[in-house]
């Protein structure tokens, strides 16, 4: 028999023995994280920091879903400035990998010269060596860019890049974000956001012929011209002030007045026949020049008008309206609207204080009784009063610089004037930079400048008999012109007398300008009626046709707009627009390429660059159209077999581009011709 100790001694060693296990069980546990804490061991520290931790896990989620959001590109801003994009997706890799260069290097992408290698290439791998290498550090260019490429944030735009030659980067946009930017344009329309982001208040001086002068074509370079940037900055957003500033203070009211006195010694009861203005300017003209006590009384009569004299001032308002008139028959028959007058007069009362301004801060010099400034860099200084007291376009321009600044809180300040007028702008900024009223790093003040027209005998401009050419008579000879050739080609007979009438007048306008804005302003070009008209080249005639033939494809083809509407938001909801044959995927690149070309357009301030896209967009159009059939016909019956929806849809986004791009040119494209 055992003993009752031996008894209790076991039993309690099998205890033991269990209870060993269980303690194991429970550490194997512990360590693979499998232990499960009963409620009643947990202490309420431990509670809370669990309930956190699980908040935590479950916004860690989140944060990662909206991540992967954010790597899929929205379009709420409208489309996609890609070329702006991939800089910045490669700014961040280059400085993720080269820290020490941040701020050195501004990387360029470029379109890739080569389609077959890809959309776009990033050539920085290069400059970064020779960087690299003048710091001391040796690195070859395709090292470099393998680097570039390992430190590449993920992005939906892209596809895949590769390195080729010494360093070069190519990069293969995403076809799935093609087909979602196009679906996108379809369904919201061609929206583009200001890549500058903020959008400062822009002035724009255009046109700005002088009263009782005849508007000459240097006049209408600087109305075309003026109205497309300032057309681009309104639809980037910018709040847009167009001001014509007219020659209407100048020395030749003297003479103008005491001319009309003499003439018309009742002008106050009675209107005077001045409606030929020019040739009334010409007579006055002879006078001041012919005789000296006329010469005088011209003088005494500015004075007069400068010190606000009321009948002087309003035998000036008199011969001002005679002149408005006549630009405003220009102007619409252009279609150019919401430019305000605002003339050199408007600053009259502005120039004393500027002036006074000016000397203060010691800046003035006088010399033979005239009050000189000499701008930095200047070769000529400009005479702020002259020595009967008199103040100059000089004067004026500085007091409106000065207004636009302070008093319109003008962003951005652009003149457009022919290049002849740029020494006077130079040393007008300068002076104003002077003085502190800007900062060039915060408001942006250019001078657009512009080249000479000339006639096709490549002089300057001239009618036969060696006149300047009237502007109306120009605009005449174009309507002409082209009433001609749409006769030639029997659309008279195709169209109702509205439609050639509305036809004839877009043409003839549209390749006036056209031709004017394809042109690099600063060159001087040749003007020539038979060039702009021709229907074939980087003409407003061929591109014109080429519109109304691409919007004619839907109707044609008798789909419904309800139809087509409906088609694109059901691609839109899908995966975009299905885009496969090769040419179908270059019309869209190009046509996601807008916002960057609008952008360059935008930074240099030249037309020409949007006109040649438009040029372009039209030939790629063609390209595809050549290839791709929208819609399939039986050869035998002429029966339509097959539509293809998505083609047609293309044809819409290629329009709907080619639209903005006449909006913005100023052109009035027609539906019929
Ligand atoms: N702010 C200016 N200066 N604007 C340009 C004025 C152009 C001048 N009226 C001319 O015909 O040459």
């Amino acid at each position: 028999m055992t003993s009752p100790v031996i008894t209790l001694c076991s039993l309690r060693h099998i205890h033991q023995e269990k209870e060993a296990a269980e303690l194991k069980k429970e550490l194997e546990a512990l360590e693979n994280g499998s232990y499960v804490l009963k409620e009643e061991e947990m202490s309420e520290k431990s509670l809370k920091l669990m309930a956190s931790n699980a908040k935590l896990a479950y916004q860690a989620t989140h944060l990662q879903r909206a991540l992967d959001a954010e790597q899929t590109t929205n379009f709420n801003d409208g489309m996609v400035n890609i070329n702006q994009r991939l800089t910045e997706i490669f700014l961040h890799s280059i400085s993720a990998s080269f820290p020490g260069l941040k701020g050195k290097l501004p990387v360029s992408i470029t379109l890739n010269q080569n389609e077959k290698f890809g959309d776009y290439q990033c050539n920085s791998a290069m400059p970064i060596s020779g960087v690299l290498k003048a710091q001391g550090t040796k690195m070859a260019p395709r090292q470099i860019a393998e680097l570039i490429l390992k430190n590449l944030p993920s992005s939906d735009l892209i596809d895949s890049c590769n390195i080729a030659g010494p360093g070069f980067i190519n990069i293969r946009l995403n076809v799935s974000f093609l087909k979602r930017a196009l679906s996108d344009v379809l369904v919201h329309g061609v929206r583009t956001h200001h890549s500058k982001g903020e959008c400062g208040k822009v002035v724009i001086d255009y046109s700005s012929p002088n009263i009782a002068k005849e508007m000459h074509v240097g006049h209408l370079r600087s109305t075309i011209i003026g109205d497309c940037i300032a057309n681009l900055f309104e639809y980037f957003g910018h709040e847009v002030l167009r001001v014509n500033h007219v020659g209407d203070w100048g020395t030749q009211f003297g003479m103008l007045i005491a001319h009309l006195t003499d003439m018309f010694p009742n002008y106050k009861e009675e209107s005077p026949p001045i409606g030929d203005l020019q040739a009334f300017y010409k007579q006055s003209k002879k006078r001041f020049d012919d005789d000296p006590e006329f010469k005088k009384r011209a003088y005494s009569c500015v004075v007069k008008l400068q010190s606000g004299d009321p009948d002087f001032i309003n035998a000036w308002k008199l011969i001002c309206d005679v002149s408005r008139k006549e630009f405003q028959v220009i102007y619409d028959r252009l279609g150019i609207v919401n430019l305000i007058e605002r003339g050199e007069s408007f600053y009259h009362n502005l120039m004393p204080p500027v002036i006074a301004e000016i000397e203060k801060q010691g800046y003035v010099v006088v010399e033979d009784g005239r009050k000189l400034v000499f701008p930095e860099g200047s070769q000529f200084p400009l005479t702020i009063v002259k020595s009967d007291g008199g103040f100059t376009y000089d004067t004026s321009d500085l007091a409106c610089i000065k207004q636009r600044i302070f008093d319109e809180s003008g962003a951005n300040l652009i003149y457009v004037t022919d290049a002849g007028q740029a020494a006077h702008f130079k040393a007008i900024y300068s002076v104003a930079r002077k003085m502190g009223w800007y900062d060039p790093q915060v408001t942006r003040v250019e001078h657009v400048a512009f080249g000479v027209v000339l006639g096709e005998d490549r002089k300057k401009f001239k009618t036969r008999s060696g006149e300047t050419v009237r502007l109306a008579a120009l605009l005449d000879e174009g309507r002409k012109r082209c009433e001609e050739k749409l006769k030639e080609k029997g659309r008279d007979k195709e169209l109702t007398p509205e439609e050639f009438k509305a036809a004839q007048e877009a043409v003839a306008y549209g390749c006036i300008k056209y031709a004017d804005l394809s042109h690099n302003r600063i060159n001087d070009y040749v003007f020539s009626f038979d060039k702009m008209l021709e229907d074939r080249g980087n003409t407003a005639a061929y591109l014109l046709y080429a519109y109304t033939r691409i919007k004619s494809i839907a109707r044609v083809a008798k789909v419904s707009r309800e139809e087509l509407k409906e088609a694109a938001s059901s691609f839109y909801d899908d995966d975009g627009l299905p885009l496969e044959h090769a040419k179908e995927l270059k019309l869209a690149r190009f046509i996601t390429r807008f916002p960057e070309v609008l952008q360059r357009v935008c930074d240099d301030l030249a037309p020409h660059t949007l006109c040649d896209y438009l040029y372009e967009l039209a030939t790629v159009y063609t390209e595809f159209y050549d290839v791709c059939y929208c819609v399939e016909k039986d050869r035998k019956t002429g029966d339509v077999v097959k539509i293809h929806k998505h083609r047609l849809l293309l044809c819409d986004a290629t329009v709907a581009v080619m639209d903005q791009c006449f909006k913005i040119l100023g052109i009035k494209p027609v539906h019929k011709m």
